[in-house]
């Protein structure tokens, strides 16, 4: 992407007078404006109070001179203390805010972001039957998204609505980008992105949540360590107002399958946990899409809401607005086949056609007829290229008269505030993840205690087929057989976990994003919840199979072989989830998983001893998970036993027979725990480097 600066305007801006009266509480400035910077205040901004965005004073009168130089007073009453917000808005600023901190107040910079889209292009290379093609998604597009106000992007389907949001809200590599995006001053790069928020289409939250909750978790992921929890509480509280949410704040969020929220509510919450940290620049794609008028008004006046009085920028996509939709939008850009159609405020579209000789009929709704005339030209032989045509030509006069007046409208001044990676520590993350995936599962209880029961089934199964085995011959067979199903029945019923982790893919993409959180942290935290709940597995199981069975009656050897189907359990739970990070769906992990965990076995040595297996295959003997636990418990079980079995056939024979020898049981729970710590390490790597939601 391009990466020249913009060059700016000498504001031209000098203070006669100014001067804070305590007794009236208000601030008074003079100022005057020379020749060359008049046309500013006609154009962009109507009055200096839009360069002052003023917080926590009321504008008591700004008189702006629209176009003309000259002198103009500008004042304003305070509200509750001697504080005041002032916009980032260049030189202009930094001059009254100076004169407004000598003047005794306390001001404030709010960091307020414009965009600057300039004639970008994005291709992809398409494969047709004719060979590989590039295939124009953008075509040379500029336009600008201005704070406190509502840029829509409309257009026909596949228009390039959703590509245009993606390359402005950083979801398209810069590499691929032809053109410049403009963030104030700034070239837009990863610390926009962290400053911005992105809303989904589709709704990506923890169904068994509360509204509450969801907000709650978000606000302490994304906020600062340093604020406090009670701060943070409230700012929840406060979204929970600005958004309307009052009424459903304690109900579940819910989804298709599980009662919840209605789609509106859902779709108001998913904006405020993007909300939530309070980014400048908020990026939505189809808020109002599935959702009923009102419901789809509300959200519109909501964002309204927000943009004006956060000073936010708000760039969103939208099919069809109605009427009163259409109010709450500052600015449109449509688009037709990647091209721009036109740009600007909406009630300019009618003229805008007319200039074409179209006639926009009484009552009709701008968009939908701008909408409509596309779909005509587009069906037409001669196709888009006048309205093309029109819009080039209605941007270059623009431009001219810009120039002519010597306006620039991107400000050097101000730069892209520099952003931390994350908002807190790894120790907090890991802390709010997992607390939060706590609350899942106890939230879905059936779930752990069905998991709970099939390992009271199986144990009581193996447990009455391999019923009090004996010291002889056959003992040995039945002893083999069961350490090796049950290893067999552990693995197989760990794969669906996979389940967990492919439902809170689109949540985990969502929020890493935007950078909520670091994808060590939720490996860890995923890591951690599970370990009481597969430790209760393992105890369920052993208990009962263990003492059934009769194997070894020893408090050690019972405790060592409850160790291991514990950890069993979870180097099974993180090949699973290593696997579900991989896969496109659960069918396609499942018979990953099984053809994996099926060659384990086969490899494991029960059915084939190592001194059987062809040389070329050993390396899969030795990186089967089944290999190190059977032959611990083989250890464990023989190797507690002494004496002879049968004619003349020890414990040493037996293991040697069965497994090459005693193993060294504490190195095979060593190299299992490297197993582990490998899979969750190769799951981190997976899900930073490959579960990304850029497109190239
Ligand atoms: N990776 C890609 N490869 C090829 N074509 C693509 C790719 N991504 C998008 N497109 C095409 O680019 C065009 C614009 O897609 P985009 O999703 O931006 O449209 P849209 O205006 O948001 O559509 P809708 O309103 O239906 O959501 C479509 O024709 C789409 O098929």
């Amino acid at each position: 992407m391009e990466n020249s600066r913009i060059p700016v305007l000498d504001p031209g801006l000098e203070r006669s007078h100014s001067s804070l009266d305590e007794s009236r509480r208000t601030y008074n400035m003079n100022i005057n404006v020379s020749p060359s910077t008049r046309s500013t205040f006609g154009s962009r901004h109507n009055s200096y109070s839009d360069y002052g965005d003023l917080e926590g004073a009321q504008i008591k009168s700004s008189r702006s001179p629209s176009g003309q130089h000259g002198s103009f007073k500008w004042s304003f009453e305070l509200s509750h203390s001697r504080k005041v917000s002032l916009g980032k808005f260049g030189s202009v600023n930094s001059v009254s805010a100076l004169d407004m901190i000598a003047s005794g107040l306390d001001v404030q910079h709010i960091p307020y972001y414009d965009l600057f889209v300039r004639n970008l292009s994005y291709k992809v290379t398409v494969k047709t039957q004719e060979g590989p093609i590039r295939k124009t998604l953008l075509n040379n597009i500029s336009a600008e998204a201005f704070h406190g106000q509502i840029l829509a992007v409309v257009g026909p389907s596949g228009s390039g609505k959703t590509t245009f949001l993606d390359a402005l809200a950083g979801r398209i590599s810069l590499r691929s980008l032809d053109g410049a995006v403009y963030a104030n001053s700034e070239t837009i790069d990863e610390s926009f992105k962290r400053l911005s928020g992105y809303v989904m289409q589709d709704d990506a939250l923890f169904p068994m949540l509360t509204v509450r909750e969801t907000l709650l978790y978000s606000a302490r992921l994304r906020l600062p360590g340093d604020m406090s929890d009670a701060e943070k509480r409230m700012r929840v509280e406060n979204m929970i107002n600005q958004l309307g949410l009052k009424q459903c704040a304690d109900t579940r969020v819910g989804n298709e399958k599980i009662r919840g929220v209605s789609g509106g509510e859902r779709r108001r919450v998913s904006i405020g946990s993007d909300l939530i940290h309070d980014p400048p620049v908020l990026f939505l794609d189809e808020p109002t899409s599935g959702l009923d008028s009102s419901s789809a008004l509300n959200v519109m006046e909501n964002l309204q809401m927000m943009a004006k009085t956060g000073k936010r920028t708000v760039v969103l996509t939208i099919h069809q607005p109605s009427y009163r939709i259409l109010d709450t939008i500052s600015r449109v850009l449509v688009l037709a086949r990647g091209n721009v159609i036109y740009h600007g405020f909406h009630p300019g579209l009618k003229l805008h056609f007319e200039s074409l000789g179209h006639t926009m009929p009484e009552h009709v709704n701008v968009i939908e007829y701008a909408l409509d005339t596309i779909e005509e030209y587009q069906r037409s032989p001669e196709g888009l290229e006048p309205l093309v045509r029109l819009q080039l030509a209605n941007k270059k006069a623009e431009d001219m008269e810009k120039s002519n007046d010597g306006i620039h409208t991107e400000d050097e001044n101000f730069q892209i505030d520099p952003q931390p990676q994350y908002a807190t520590s790894v120790v907090s993350e890991i802390c709010v993840l997992s607390s939060r995936n706590l609350r899942n599962i106890m939230r879905t209880p059936e779930l752990f205690l069905s998991r709970a029961g099939m390992m009271l089934v199986m144990a009581l199964t193996l447990g009455t087929l391999f019923l009090r085995v004996k010291k002889d011959q056959d003992g040995v067979r039945q002893r083999t057989s069961f350490i090796s199903f049950t290893l067999a029945l552990l693995v197989f019923t760990s794969v669906e976990a996979m389940g967990t982790f492919l439902q809170e893919r689109q949540i985990f993409i969502r929020e890493t994003s935007r950078g909520a959180y670091r994808a060590s942290t939720y490996v860890i935290s995923g890591a951690l919840v599970m370990l009481p709940f597969l430790m209760i597995l393992a105890i369920i199981y052993s208990s009962v199979a263990y003492f059934m069975v009769g194997l070894v009656p020893e408090a050690g050897p019972f405790f060592f072989f409850t160790l291991i189907v514990f950890l069993v359990l979870v180097m099974a739970n993180s090949l699973v989830s290593l696997v579900s990070g991989m896969v496109p769906n659960f069918t396609v992990g499942n018979s990953l998983c099984s053809a994996i965990i099926a060659y384990f076995f086969l490899f494991s040595g029960f059915f084939i001893d190592r001194g059987s297996i062809p040389k070329y295959w050993i390396w899969l003997h030795y990186g089967s998970l089944i290999k190190y636990p059977f032959e611990s418990l083989l250890t464990n079980e023989f190797g507690h036993i002494d004496g002879i079995w049968y004619d003349n056939v020890d414990s040493n024979t037996i293991l040697s027979q069965l497994s090459a020898g005693k193993v060294h049981q504490w190195l095979s729970i060593l190299v299992m725990l490297i197993f582990i710590v490998g899979y969750r390490i190769a799951f981190w790597l997976v899900l930073k480097y490959f579960t990304k939601s850029i497109r190239k």
